[in-house]
């Protein structure tokens, strides 16, 4: 047995013994022993509560680090999103920007896009005193195809002459639908002289094209009025001049193409059908 709780039992004892009663020390024994059990009573409350808040704040710390640790998890959740919400962002932006480039029937560059570059031209040939070339390319009584044969043969037609169009030129080249039946070549850093090969090449393989309605062979010509540029005017002004060249081939009887000499004169340079 403990000494504390031997002098527990002897003062115990000495307080309940009838013997004592009356004593003098026995009043300030017993007051001595009741200071001693509030003294203690005292300490285990304190210490419960310490324990409690001990406990409290290992819960709260514990809390604490797991709502750190799940929100650390949300944002990489939410970043994760976020990233692939942007690679679908751009992805989206990239096909409007190619959707709002490109013609829908024949996937050539359209109209929009062919002044943008034909603006990047301008400037180009300014700053580098290179020219370039235009080619406005018109197909030869398209009506008659659509009123004969109907809109959906047109439709396979223009998308048959694009993608020939298209196969002769090079990379550097655009080739995009103007409107309708009528389609523009850009050909950078290039004079006539050298164009003109290239839309001989053109006219044949024009000539050539087999676009078939059952057993007939529908046939298929354009006519072509072509442009150089002259700095410092206009990219409109070569583009007017490519437009009157193509009247003038469209009004001497088609299938052939007239170029259009510098000073706006027209070149009887014309190339005739073969
Ligand atoms: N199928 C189809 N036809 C089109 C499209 N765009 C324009 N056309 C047709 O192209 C034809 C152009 O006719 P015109 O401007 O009279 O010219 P053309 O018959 O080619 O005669 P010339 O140019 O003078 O040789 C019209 O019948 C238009 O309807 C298209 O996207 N699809």
């Amino acid at each position: 047995m403990s000494s504390e709780r031997e002098l527990d039992l002897l003062v115990e004892g000495l307080l309940s013994d009838p013997l004592h009663y009356g004593h003098p020390l026995r009043e300030a024994l017993a007051r001595l022993q009741q200071q001693n059990l509030d003294q203690l009573s005292r300490l285990e409350r304190i210490a419960r509560i310490s324990d409690g808040y001990q406990s409290l704040a290992r819960e709260q710390n514990l809390s604490l680090s797991e709502r750190y640790h799940r929100q650390l998890r949300q944002l990489e959740k939410v970043a994760r999103i976020s990233d692939r919400y942007q690679d679908m962002l751009r992805d989206l932006n990239q096909a409007l920007q190619t959707a709002s480039q490109r013609d829908v029937l024949t996937g050539l560059a359209n109209r929009r896009l062919l002044m943008e570059r034909l603006r990047e031209e301008e400037l180009r040939s300014q700053r580098s005193g290179r020219s370039f070339v235009l080619a406005m390319i018109d197909i030869d009584y398209f009506k008659q195809i659509n009123d004969t044969w109907g809109h959906e043969v047109g439709d396979r037609a223009l998308s048959e002459i694009a993608r020939v169009l298209q196969g002769a030129v090079r990379g550097s080249d655009l080739c995009g639908r103007w409107g309708g039946e009528e389609f523009l070549l850009l050909l950078p850093e290039t004079g006539l002289a050298e164009a003109q090969p290239l839309i001989e090449r053109l006219r044949d393989a024009l000539r050539e094209l087999r676009v078939m309605v059952g057993t007939e062979r529908l046939s298929i010509t354009a006519s072509f009025g072509v442009a150089e540029y002259q700095a410092p005017e206009g990219y409109s002004q070569v583009l007017n001049r490519a437009d009157a060249a193509l009247l003038v081939a469209k009004r001497s009887g088609r299938d052939r193409c007239v170029l259009a000499a510098a000073g706006g004169s027209l070149s009887a340079a014309a190339l005739q059908p073969s």
